[in-house]
């Protein structure tokens, strides 16, 4: 028992402190969070309470922060890691965490480092735990950069960052925010993709959920292991199509990591209200099945009725632990499943799948904005695929869409305008029979075709994608067909990591004498090509997944639409500026990603408004300074 203000709490309903605070002071607008409550010198009955408020959507400092002097009748440190599932949830969004001393700088959402002041010092029992130096959250950033920057492997790069991410999460995200070109690359692709591979033996600290078969019947509960109750995206993988690299099994968890990393450095969400999930049933990689090291189930995957209960219960208990509103992102299933999950939940949760739906608005993006350099409308292209899995055939699907919105030409025509090349070859009527349904569509009427090459003379596409996941099979040959018969001809290699990049950046320019319009999945240098330099675009969905899910949630939506994707395309098309254009950029640059996050957010929740999709009312007047307001900032807070 303490008391605050004249009220005696308990321990364990110590969120009344949170109603206290705002019954009591007229400067605090709700939601408010409270982060910190420190009994300053820990002694039962002659105590102070300092307590910090910050709004709970952006974990940034309220505009005011509160300092409580009450007396205190009973110890507040004893609450320190007291289980929040046991407050009452009826006065959602009041959580409350007490930390200090030692615990406060082994927590990484609380820990500033060598930024604690000298006040934050005597106050919270830091005094000796830190050296004598006080440096500034710059300071530490800089530091920090320059420590990274000399390790020359990627690889050891990402664990530095990784290990950063455990020891002070706001120093992370400024790094990440600050140096966003820079930093992409390793926790994100193609570095990521490594981690992923060698996830066994690198493996630290768990930074998200796993659920395997052995939990089945347990779910629900284990989602109440996490320690953050407030999810508001999930990002989910089954680590069976791991970027292009296959099946990695129970290491799939970078990926979850990793792009909800960027759901907060980019997007702007609150790190605590991301939960990365893995659901492991198994892998059928042999190699991980013999590697001592492999932390995952040691079985095949299991599949059919065994594979769709489990996601079946996780499904479910995500409902019932987060609510209707939670945003779910499938992240790299393989085909088979992709499309069947999106189909059957589509319906009845908040879901996406960033394969299918995230690059398809990228990629559309990128296409408006070539059309800029090349002319010409979308419906008066021609586009050939090689792949034609949840990327491809999702990336057509809106291709198809937007040409028959701009049109009025019905979808199942515009489609023909849209050529498919699979591991079979062309995708023609005569291979019905044998295609896997989303191929369907794209069967045309044409002569069996085998090799790329042969559909690229045969077609003639303007717009060649590769989404294949199979590295360097945009041949010179390839390349040069496309170059004959373009001007301009517009090339997307967009396979992940690096190394399945269905062709580089200097081998686009070279083969097309520097003509070709190129884009990819994975990041490539600049490159020099007769002595002009050439940087092209990086064609991720990391562009629009991050800014996409805020504008689901600042809406507070309940389904996604096809509309929003077209939405979230035309938003980053318009990021394109003239100077990108004339140094033939199809992309905005990284840098100003937050920017353009906020405009594609206000623009998928305008939409989700339009649609009647969206549950927060009112809507807010201006929305892109409303997005903009509700981003998580890494700022320090101040613990007074
Ligand atoms: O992770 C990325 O860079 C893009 C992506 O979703 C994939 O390749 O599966
Ligand atoms: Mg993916």
């Amino acid at each position: 028992m303490f008391s605050l203000n004249g009220t005696s709490f308990t321990n364990n309903s110590l969120s009344g402190v949170s109603r206290c605070l705002n019954q009591s002071s007229r400067r605090v607008s709700a939601p408010m969070v409270v982060v910190a409550a420190v009994n300053s010198n820990g002694k039962p009955g002659d105590g102070s309470v300092s307590v910090l408020v910050e709004n709970a959507l952006t974990e940034s400092p309220a505009p005011v922060e509160m300092e409580v002097k009450s007396t205190v009748t009973g110890g507040v440190q004893d609450v320190y890691g007291e289980d929040s599932a046991t407050e009452d949830q009826s006065i959602t969004p009041w959580t409350l965490s007490v930390a200090s001393g030692f615990s406060l700088l082994r927590n990484p959402h609380y820990n500033k480092g060598l930024a604690f002041s000298e006040r934050e010092r005597d106050t919270h029992y830091l005094r000796g735990l830190l050296p004598p130096v006080v440096i500034s959250h710059d300071l530490q950033v800089k530091k920090m950069m320059n420590s990274i920057r000399k390790y020359d492997v990627p690889l050891q790069r990402y664990m530095a960052m990784m290990d950063l991410q455990e020891m002070n999460e706001r120093l992370f995200y400024k790094l990440l925010i600050d140096n966003v070109e820079e930093l992409l690359p390793i926790v994100y692709t193609p570095t990521v993709g490594e981690a992923c591979q060698k996830y066994g033996s690198i493996f630290r600290r768990p930074q998200g959920l796993f659920i395997s078969l052995k939990e089945k019947g347990k779910i629900h509960e284990v989602l109440k292991n996490w320690p953050e109750k407030k999810i508001q995206v999930i990002v989910v993988t089954d680590g069976e199509r791991i970027l292009g690299l296959g099946d990695l099994g129970c290491q799939g968890m970078g990926i979850p990591v990793g792009k909800l990393s960027l759901y907060t450095a980019l997007g702007g969400i609150r790190p605590s209200a991301c939960l990365p999930v893995t659901i492991d049933v198994g892998t059928n990689n042999e190699n991980l099945l013999n590697d001592e090291f492999y932390i995952g189930l040691r079985q095949r995957r299991a599949t059919g009725q065994e594979y769709s209960e489990l996601l079946d219960e996780f499904m479910y208990a995500v409902k019932q632990n987060y609510g209707e509103k939670v945003l779910i992102q499938f992240e790299d299933f393989a085909n088979h499943n992709a499309f069947d999950l999106l189909a059957k939940y589509g319906t009845s949760h908040l879901v996406f799948n960033d394969d299918i739906q995230g690059t398809a608005s990228v990629v559309l993006a990128g296409l408006m904005a070539a059309l800029n350099l090349v002319g010409g409308s979308l419906s008066e292209h021609t586009f050939l695929f090689l792949g034609a899995g949840e990327a491809g055939t999702g990336i057509a699907e809106l291709i198809a869409l937007e040409m028959s919105k701009q049109t009025g030409i019905p979808l199942e025509e515009t489609r023909k305008k849209i050529w498919m090349v699979d591991s079979k070859g062309l995708i023609v009527k005569s291979r019905m029979e044998m295609l896997q349904h989303f191929k369907r569509p794209w069967a045309h009427d044409h002569e069996p075709v085998q090799e790329l090459v042969n559909a690229v003379k045969s077609i003639k596409p303007t717009v060649l994608i590769g989404s294949s996941g199979a590295g360097r099979t945009f041949t010179k040959e390839v390349v040069q067909a496309m170059a004959t018969f373009n001007e301009k001809p517009i090339i997307f290699a967009l396979s992940n990591p690096t190394s399945q990049s269905e062709c580089t950046a200097e081998e686009a320019y070279s083969w097309s004498e520097g003509r070709a319009i190129f884009a990819s999945g994975s990041p490539f240098a600049p490159v020099e090509y007769n002595g002009k330099v050439y940087a092209s675009g990086q064609a991720n969905n990391a562009y629009i997944f991050p800014g996409f899910g805020l504008g689901l949630i600042i809406s507070g939506a309940i389904r996604v639409h096809d509309d929003m994707l077209l939405v979230a395309s035309e938003a980053l098309a318009d990021e394109v500026s003239q100077e990108n254009f004339e140094k033939g950029l199809i992309y905005p640059p990284f840098s100003n990603i937050r920017k353009i996050s906020a405009h594609i957010r206000a623009k998928v929740a305008a939409k989700a408004y339009e649609l009647g999709l969206a549950t927060r009312l009112p809507q807010p007047k201006d929305l892109v300074a409303y997005a903009e307001s509700c981003m998580y900032s890494p700022a320090y807070r101040s613990y007074r």
